[in-house]
């Protein structure tokens, strides 16, 4: 990982999480249970209220609310909502809610974070909540004098911006300082980019890095003698990084087919694959967005931002690459790493007005931005040792396939009772295609009939 420089910065996450009484995330054979037993059992783990268990209950978004968040609204639009199990996280275990419309994923996660418990679970840490708003002049007959200028001038600009949010400062956020880029060749002549680099403490931050460039703008321009433009915050948060890091000893790995070794040597060497190869690097990095995403649609975040940082960040070298690591260590031990972007917010955008998503935060019972940011660099870790562990095994389609059967049951005209009945013959074929369901559904029908 090379995001050591900005280490210094994390609060403990042991210290904020402290607030929360300790659950066990382990919740054995919550797979067996009906939904409404799960959330019983989750609801009893996490101590949900009436309030929560209501929204998790009915759906989570009522029509009204809706109707509030977004333009020309129709109706609400569900996903499933599942509890990832078994993670522990600096020594405290989490569950997981994740709304995510692929088979498998959920399980996928509570597979690795069971086997990682074993050996100490996930470590995590990342840097301040730090976002950029980037102010765009053009018209800049000295683009580097102009620079000079702003900023010895950046005192001035930071109190204007600050003047803007008393609510983030007296939660010690703030615009901290300025950089400027020059670009002194482009399409329609030298530009700068002034940029405000804001701590946004608890949230994503858009919408409060947005209000400060648009109200330092008139400062730069006369600063400056340039024209700005554009006034608007980078999804490239490169100042905001969360990592995370597993270490498991390879029998840890073992199964009947496959012994530990060659199964942390093939996740490796899956790795190196998505290292040298954009073509691979892609699937790489789809599979650790499994673990993350969910968790981002789940507490209402900005998925669009998370998957816009993800993918810079992946291509900063100047070569798009794997998110993260897998090595073997000094003692034979798989070391898989993650380090990112992850611009997630405790309070702002839908975070607070879905009622399904305060629910979702209750659930994960995280203190900070940052805490539920390392949350989710956990869960992608996890992800992509998942799919890893199945590509360099037996295959992703045998456990993929085997849990989407249930869809292809369900898209056969599979309804109730049917759909575990078809789903599990298809699976037991290995063929899972939705004529054979039909062909199934049909003898099943018969059979009864
Ligand atoms: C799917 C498994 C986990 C099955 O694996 P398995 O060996 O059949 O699982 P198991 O029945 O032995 O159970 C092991 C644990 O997995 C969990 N688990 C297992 N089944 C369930 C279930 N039904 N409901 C809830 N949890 C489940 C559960 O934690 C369980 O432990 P337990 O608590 O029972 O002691 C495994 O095959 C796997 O991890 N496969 C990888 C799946 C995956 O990566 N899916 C993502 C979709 S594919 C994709 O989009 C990404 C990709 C692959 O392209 C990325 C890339 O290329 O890098
Ligand atoms: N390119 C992009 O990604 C863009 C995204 N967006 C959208 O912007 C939204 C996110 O913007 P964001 O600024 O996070 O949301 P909000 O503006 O809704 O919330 C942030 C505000 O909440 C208040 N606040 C209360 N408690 C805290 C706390 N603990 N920490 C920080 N602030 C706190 C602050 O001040 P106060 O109370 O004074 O408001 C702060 O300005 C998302 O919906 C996103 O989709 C918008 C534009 C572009």
């Amino acid at each position: 990982m090379s995001g050591s420089e900005t280490g210094a910065a994390r609060p403990a996450i042991t210290s904020q999480g402290a607030a929360r009484p300790a659950i066990n995330s382990r919740l054995e054979n919550l797979r067996n249970l009906v939904p409404a037993e799960r959330l019983g059992k989750v609801a009893e783990a996490v101590a949900l209220g009436d309030g929560e268990l209501e929204a998790l209950g009915r759906g989570g978004l009522p029509l009204a609310l809706a109707n509030g968040m977004i333009e020309n609204v129709i109706g609400t639009f569900e996903l499933p909502l599942g509890i990832a199990t078994n993670f522990t996280i600096n020594g405290r275990d989490y569950l997981i809610p994740m709304a995510v419309e692929e088979p498998s994923v959920v399980a996928a996660a509570s597979y690795m974070a069971r086997i990682a418990r074993a050996h100490g679970g996930f470590q995590t840490s990342s840097s301040a909540p730090i976002m950029r708003a980037q102010v765009q002049v053009l018209d800049v007959a000295d683009p580097h004098g102009a620079r000079a200028r702003v900023l010895k001038d950046q005192d001035a600009i930071i109190a204007a911006a600050n003047a803007r949010d008393k609510v983030l400062i007296s939660l010690g956020g703030g615009c901290r300082g300025i950089e400027v880029h020059v670009f002194d060749r482009t399409p329609v002549g030298p530009m700068l980019a002034v940029h405000l680099i804001v701590d946004v403490r608890d949230a994503m931050g858009a919408n409060t890095v947005n209000t400060m460039a648009e109200t330092v703008a008139p400062i730069i321009e006369r600063i400056t003698g340039g024209v700005v433009r554009l006034r608007i915050l980078s999804n490239y948060a490169d100042l905001r990084l969360a990592r995370a890091a597993v270490t498991v000893p390879p029998e840890a790995l073992k199964t009947e087919d496959y012994a530990g070794e060659r199964i942390a040597r093939g996740i490796v060497e899956a790795c190196a694959f998505a290292i040298v190869d954009p073509y691979r690097a892609a699937t790489h990095n789809k599979g650790i967005m499994n673990g993350i995403d969910p968790i981002v649609v789940a507490t209402g975040n900005d998925w669009r931002a998370i998957e816009a940082g993800a993918h810079v960040w992946a291509a900063r070298s100047g070569r798009y690459t794997a998110l993260s690591n897998w090595e073997i260590d000094g003692k034979g031990h798989l070391v898989g790493t993650l380090e990112m972007p992850m611009a997630l917010g405790l309070v702002g955008g839908a975070t607070k007005t879905h009622p399904a998503a305060r629910a979702a935060l209750k659930i994960l019972g995280v203190q900070s931005a940052q805490e539920l940011a390392e949350v989710a660099v956990a869960v992608g870790l996890a992800q992509n040792m998942a799919a890893l562990r199945a590509l360099a095994t037996e295959g992703i389609q045998k456990g993929h396939m085997a849990l989407h059967a249930r869809n292809i049951a369900i898209v056969a005209g599979a309804a109730g009772d049917e759909i575990e009945t078809v789903a599990g013959a298809l699976a037991a074929d290995h063929d899972v295609r939705v004529d054979r369901a039909k062909e199934m559904l049909e003898a099943l029908r018969g059979g009864k009939g």
